[in-house]
């Protein structure tokens, strides 16, 4: 068996080093771009090639091109009844089985950009026709990445697309929030990288090892008329949870949409 990717972007990469690190798959990645295939196979143990080989019924193809590039991606694929893994926002089942000679047998798979380092959280739907043995294969695959959540409706994976799958960017966007607040209080560019990422790091680890609840965590470290207070007090004045939860919002109609135009 062999798990092809098409597609060696960024997403592919992630999940490629997953595997790799784990070890055991044969893996062979396929993109049009001559610098992506030197990367992955000097970074990884991939072969690399420029177009897709001929499948057979116990290989698995990883479709992990942009949704607008999938139709033209697919063109004439010849799949034998391989087991597609579809990681691509915003194409439906029903979509992806037009695109591919109504082949049936496709799992979507919604994962994130910490698989790179094996803390990926990946949300996996599977439709009633898929076996056990499939999903088996689907789950062992992104176990190798991180956590996997399976999901009872295909609707979900445009929601978990608003939290998990694009959240690592909300992340990375309030470290750099933090960071150039540091640097406007006067912190190196260095320093200010040092403390926002600590802060984080702390913070995060904090909540998996106490197992408390969020809200009593941020209570903890509130003293009353203190400097936190001060702090949220700003952040509520500006509804930032509401904002949080206006961008979810938006990502997850963004999904919606895309499934709208690029359905055949
Ligand atoms: N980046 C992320 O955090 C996440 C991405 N996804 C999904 O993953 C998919 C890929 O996204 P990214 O990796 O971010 O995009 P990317 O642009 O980094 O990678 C796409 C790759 O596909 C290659 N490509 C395009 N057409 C090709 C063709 N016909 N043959 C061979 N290679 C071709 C490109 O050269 C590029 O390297 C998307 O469908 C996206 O919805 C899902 C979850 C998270
Ligand atoms: O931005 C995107 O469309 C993809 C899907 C989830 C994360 N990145």
């Amino acid at each position: 068996m062999s798990i092809y990717f098409l597609g060696g972007g960024n997403m592919a990469t992630a999940i490629v080093a997953g595997m790799s690190k784990q070890g055991g798959y044969d893996i062979e990645v396929i993109d049009r771009n001559l610098e992506k295939r030197q990367h992955l196979s000097s970074c990884y143990q991939v072969r690399c090639s420029e177009k897709l080989p001929t499948l057979n019924a116990d290989d698995v193809l990883v479709l992990a091109v942009k949704p607008q590039d999938m139709q033209q991606s697919t063109a004439g694929i010849e799949l034998n009844g391989a087991l597609v893994l579809s990681i691509a926002a915003g194409l439906t089942i029903n979509t992806l089985s037009q695109f591919l000679q109504n082949h049936q047998r496709i799992i979507r798979i919604m994962p994130n950009t910490p698989c790179q380092i094996g803390l990926g959280i990946s949300g996996l739907y599977a439709p009633s026709n898929i076996d056990t043995a499939d999903k088996n294969l689907a789950e062992n695959i992104m176990r190798t990445t991180g956590e996997v959540v399976w999901l009872d409706e295909e609707s979900a994976i445009n929601r978990i697309a608003g939290i998990s799958g694009s959240g690592p960017a909300y992340v990375f966007y309030f470290l750099n929030a933090l960071q150039q607040a540091a640097i406007q209080q006067g912190f190196s560019t260095k320093e200010a990288h040092q403390l926002s990422l600590g802060t984080f790091k702390g913070a995060v680890s904090l909540a998996e090892q106490s197992g408390t609840e969020f809200v009593q965590l941020q209570k903890n470290v509130t003293s009353k008329g203190g400097t936190t207070f001060a702090a949220t007090s700003v952040f509520d004045q500006h509804q930032l949870s509401q904002v949080v939860a206006d961008g979810v919002a938006a990502s997850v109609a963004r999904a919606e949409e895309m499934q709208q135009q690029l359905a055949p």
